[in-house]
């Protein structure tokens, strides 16, 4: 049986006049590539705030590993890409190389040294998204889709069991998205990488997905792709409150 990752159960969390989510169960498996959809302001980044401990649930359950959320000692498993992670102007005083390395402070602590390895792990990491040869460039001089890969790397370096994407391609180009979801398909098979990429639109859901989770308050749908697949744009539309269009 696979490790069960995250585990939520009848989680609800409310701002103070919003009820942002609403019941939600979920378990994300070891090895499970996860698209989380919903629409603007359904509540997604309120739920990766709460597996990633920066809010508490109103009631429910959140279980990390196996272990109760407020317990969870091991916050360097879980990589975090934010939205905005590729919007550094040319300018930026940062290598490709130093952005990564930053990726290693979450494991060795503020005020530590970086392990002596630490070179041979940023290189790695970028091996891992394509971008080795970028060692040395300017982190401001590279295109939004190749920010991005870094700014993965920096989330790998640290080995993380599971990576969490917010909104990635964001800023890719189309012709870019592909090979962008053909290098997170590569991180999922070959390194075993549990993903949930976080997309408020349902063209950009990639082939390359195991599992799909629609969200608008409480989960509508989770399951395996090729089951999402079957459903109608319609049906998607209504717990969006507008219209879809499903792209493969
Ligand atoms: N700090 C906050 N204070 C009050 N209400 C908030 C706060 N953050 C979010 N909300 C509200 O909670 C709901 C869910 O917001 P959330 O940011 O989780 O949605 P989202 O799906 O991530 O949206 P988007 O795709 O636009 O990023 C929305 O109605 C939003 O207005």
């Amino acid at each position: 049986m696979k490790k069960i990752l995250i585990e939520l159960k009848d989680v609800s969390f409310q701002y103070e006049y919003t009820q942002a989510l609403k019941n939600i169960s979920l378990r994300v498996h070891e090895g499970d590539f996860l698209a989380l959809m919903g629409q603007n302001g359904s509540g997604k980044s309120t739920l990766l705030k709460l597996i990633l401990g920066l809010l508490k649930p109103m009631s429910g359950e959140i279980k990390l590993f196996g272990e109760q959320a407020n317990h969870f000692k091991h916050r360097e498993w879980i990589g975090y890409v934010s939205q905005k992670s590729n919007a550094f102007n040319s300018g930026f005083p940062a290598t490709v190389e130093e952005v990564v390395k930053s990726g290693l402070v979450q494991k060795v602590g503020l005020f530590k040294r970086y392990p002596k390895d630490a070179d041979i792990l940023v290189k790695g990491a970028l091996k891992d998204v394509g971008m080795e040869k970028y060692l040395k460039r300017n982190i401001g001089q590279l295109s939004g889709g190749q920010q991005q890969r870094v700014f993965i790397a920096r989330a790998l370096v640290s080995d993380p069991k599971l990576l969490i994407l917010d909104e990635p391609t964001v800023g890719i180009d189309r012709e870019n998205v592909q090979a962008f979801y053909d290098m997170l398909a590569h991180l999922n098979k070959h390194h075993n990488m549990t993903m949930i990429l976080v997309t408020h639109d349902v063209d950009t859901v990639s082939d390359r997905v195991s599992h799909v989770a629609c969200l608008n308050q409480s989960i509508h749908f989770h399951g395996y792709k090729n089951d999402f697949d079957t459903i109608s744009e319609e049906q998607i539309a209504s717990w969006n409150g507008h219209s879809v269009r499903k792209i493969h």
